[in-house]
């Protein structure tokens, strides 16, 4: 699919295969073009070339058919503040003709149920966001999709909803799409996780597979105040790719083997006289990936 907004093309051509039960994570920048792509699949927006199929349907003939099968929480969800948090999800329910039973069972699902006589505008974020989900899921769609849930929670809170959604997602065997900029989400989450980047998906994945395919190796990363003195150190087999920041002074180098290149640096270190600091051997992370095959850091 495609979809332009005058002369920014925010989704570019993407094709992507969604499997029922899967949980994936589409992952990107400010701007990647998540949110255009995902209110493409809700039927919110049409694209302006290519087609969506969804549980063999498409929006223009099977509308109705749809939306009672697929849910979404936005980014920002509405409530009537002076309503109760049962009220709020009653009236959802009541759409759906559902009993009052189920209610309570998405309550409790979002460990709500304690807060079912608040108001709604005595939530906390947090809170507002579980509230979304429980009327998404009121219904049992088949397809739930997740438009940064977690955005603007603090890290406490957002792992609280993540072991919700984890448990939603296991209970109800519901398709989900989650779109995210956090990295960590992706990984605790998802089955698979599209990177996407300027209307394009850069690579998709289990989290094992991106990280392997796109360049194996470790980390290393050290402070060196003078460049220049490291010389040949980093011209060797070993090295798949070397970076020096000015700003920070760090070198950050990817490597087959980080345990090697330790060796070569501390022999270097002693010969030389070369005054290094902050040594760090690690894993690649998403990070790096999204580096190497962006050329820039994710946040930045
Ligand atoms: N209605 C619109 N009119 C014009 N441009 C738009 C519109 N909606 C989105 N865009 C642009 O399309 C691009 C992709 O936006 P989109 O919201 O899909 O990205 P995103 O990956 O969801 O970003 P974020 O993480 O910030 O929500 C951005 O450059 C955005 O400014």
């Amino acid at each position: 699919m495609t979809k332009r907004f005058k002369d920014l093309t925010a989704v570019n051509d993407v094709s992507l295969d969604i499997h029922r039960g899967e949980f994936i994570a589409l992952l990107g920048p400010n701007g990647a073009g998540k949110t255009t792509l995902v209110e493409m699949i809700e039927g919110l927006k049409k694209p302006d070339s290519g087609s969506i199929r969804i549980l063999g349907r498409g929006w223009a003939k099977d509308e109705a058919f749809l939306r009672t099968r697929l849910a979404g929480v936005l980014q920002e969800p509405l409530f009537i503040n002076k309503l109760r948090v049962d009220e709020t999800v009653n009236l959802f329910g009541s759409f759906y003709k559902l009993p009052r039973r189920r209610s309570e069972e998405v309550l409790e699902l979002v460990e709500l149920l304690g807060k079912r006589k608040a108001l709604v505008e005595e939530l906390s974020g947090g809170q507002r966001q579980r509230l979304a989900l429980a009327i998404s899921v009121l219904n049992q769609p088949e397809v739930l999709i997740l438009d940064e849930p977690t955005t603007g929670l603090d890290p406490q809170v957002r792992r609280g909803t993540w072991d919700i959604l984890r448990r939603l997602n296991q209970e109800t065997k519901s398709t989900v799409i989650l779109t995210t900029h956090y990295m960590e989400e992706a990984e605790y989450l998802c089955d698979r996780i599209c990177i996407m980047h300027q209307g394009r998906i850069l690579t998709q994945g289990t989290l094992a597979h991106l990280l392997q395919v796109h360049e194996p190796g470790e980390i290393v990363e050290y402070r060196v105040r003078d460049e220049a003195a490291c010389g040949d150190l980093t011209s060797h087999d070993n090295v798949i790719h070397y970076q020096y920041d000015q700003a920070s002074s760090k070198a950050r180098i990817l490597v087959h083997n980080g345990t090697d290149f330790l060796f070569r640096l501390s022999r270097f270190v002693q010969d030389r006289k070369v005054d290094i600091d902050q040594i760090v051997v690690r894993k690649k992370t998403l990070d790096d990936l999204f580096l190497s095959i962006a050329g820039r850091g994710f946040h930045e």
